[in-house]
């Protein structure tokens, strides 16, 4: 049978995608809730239910210090935050609703570059 040839993906922009999409994220209107890292003495039940903590500004500080294996790993951090903020956060709430519209900016965005 024929030898089955995996299609390499060219991965040489995507640290330089990475660092547009990220610096899309925190310069978008809905971005406040999300820049920093939730202070858990200021939230209750945050460190309770949320089990893996995600932000903008802990991402970029991954992303400068090489903590990204590819691509995939920093798009999974970012759905990080987002999914984070669903759990905690109603639908409708000032915080829910900017985490879902910077889920669907993101979504655009990423496929966007990458299609
Ligand atoms: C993303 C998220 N999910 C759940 C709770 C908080 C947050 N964000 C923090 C920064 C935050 C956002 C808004 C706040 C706040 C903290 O502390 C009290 C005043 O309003």
């Amino acid at each position: 049978c024929a030898k089955k040839v995996k299609l390499a993906k060219d991965d040489t922009n995507d640290l330089a995608t990475c660092r547009v999409l990220l610096a899309e994220l925190e310069g978008h209107q809905d971005a406040w809730p999300f820049l920093s890292p939730v202070n858990h003495k200021a939230v209750p039940g945050y460190r309770k239910v949320i089990k893996k903590p995600m932000d903008f500004s802990t991402i970029r500080e991954k992303l400068a210090n090489n903590r990204y294996l590819n691509l995939e790993t920093f798009i999974i951090d970012v759905n990080l935050v987002f999914d984070n903020c669903e759990k905690f956060n109603e639908d409708n709430s000032e915080i829910g609703r900017a985490g879902h519209n910077m889920r669907r900016f993101f979504d655009k965005r990423w496929t966007e570059l990458l299609r």
